[in-house]
């Protein structure tokens, strides 16, 4: 079990991480998700130990990460496969991992047949490996220590077709076996074939969190497009319609179908769609959750509040400060 509480992280300015609550469950596959910059790693690094939140708290098995007598053995962790010793051999890497937990070294061979590393690679400095072989190497070391928690940050970065396909396996395997998954993407479709709960983070707070069913059956609303948004914005805020933006300059308006055709016609606004949304199912869901604002209505002529913008759920991403 996984359990985060309220996790916040400022750097400065920037809120990274705010108030960011949820559990992961025995027996589960977690998919973190959210755009690039949305506050996954940092979450992760606070589960981990490795950056002190601000505010909040969070457990792994029930105790915070760093209170944890010899880690490894509970809890598997891969943050940045590209973080691995350069002069050492793959065989060598798990060798010296297998030590430092106090693991029987006959796990090294088994753990590189698991992550499908052939002798030859593990032979090989890991300063020569592709990135997909550090992520193998990286998963083989988070699993050396057989835990039952894996916390794993975009492990597939790097992965073939055939990798990813491997990996999903793997985790869904393990979660089949009681174990707890945290898994981070920016890809939706990375993910959506074996998470079996998604927690969907959007400018460092979590914007949906629950099954696939629970986040599908929320109310879907209308989804319009306009030749010009801004003339559609304008006219969406006179008829008193709040909005959402997502994919493709398109919004997700809270009222019908009919609400919003009439609302477009008497402003003149030229729709190019207009439709039940929900039907793009998660991908659609997920995009217009993490999608940025809609864009400003134009001033009124009269000045009336048809000027106001359109009410976008979901804040813009911030701006990187790295
Ligand atoms: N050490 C740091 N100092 C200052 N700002 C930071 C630091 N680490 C992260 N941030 C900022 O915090 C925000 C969240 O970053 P984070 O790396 O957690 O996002 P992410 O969701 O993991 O993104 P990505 O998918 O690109 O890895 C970003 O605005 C980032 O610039």
């Amino acid at each position: 079990m996984i359990s985060v509480e309220r996790l916040t992280k400022r750097y400065g300015e920037v809120d990274a991480v705010r108030d960011v609550t949820f559990r992961c469950e025995p027996g589960t596959v977690t998919g973190f998700l959210g755009p690039n910059g949305a506050g996954k790693s940092t979450t992760m690094r606070m589960i981990c130990g490795l950056t002190p939140p601000t505010a909040g708290s969070a457990t792994v098995k029930g105790v915070p990460y760093r209170r944890i007598a010899n880690p490894g053995r509970h809890v598997g962790v891969l943050l940045d496969a590209a973080a691995q010793h350069a002069g050492r051999t793959g065989r060598e890497t798990l060798a010296l991992t297998a030590r430092i937990l106090g693991v029987e070294q006959d796990r090294v061979k088994r753990s590189l047949d698991t992550v499908g590393l052939s002798p030859k690679a593990a032979g090989r400095r890991v300063g020569g490996y592709s990135l997909g072989m550090r992520q193998r190497l990286g998963i083989a070391q988070a699993l050396i220590g057989d835990p039952s928690v894996l916390i794993l940050d975009e492990p597939a970065n790097g992965l073939d077709p055939e990798g990813i396909f491997w990996m999903r396996g793997l985790l869904r395997d393990f979660a089949d076996r009681g174990g707890t998954v945290l898994l981070s993407s920016h890809l939706l479709r990375e993910v959506e074939a074996v998470a079996d709960r998604f927690v969907v983070i959007a400018n460092g707070r979590v914007a949906a969190e629950g099954t696939k069913d629970d986040l599908l059956s929320g109310p879907a609303g209308t989804l319009v497009r306009a030749l010009d948004p801004g003339a559609l914005a304008a006219a969406l805020a006179a008829a008193g319609l709040g909005a959402r933006p997502a994919e493709g300059g398109a919004l997700v308006v809270d009222g019908t179908p009919e609400a919003v055709g009439r609302a477009a016609a008497a402003a003149g606004a030229v729709l190019l769609e207009l439709r039940q949304a929900g039907g793009g199912g998660l991908e659609e869901l997920f995009l217009s959750l993490t999608a940025p604002p809609a864009p400003a209505a134009p001033p009124a002529a009269n000045g009336s509040a048809a000027a106001a913008p359109v009410p976008a759920r979901i804040a813009t991403e911030k701006e990187d400060v790295r």
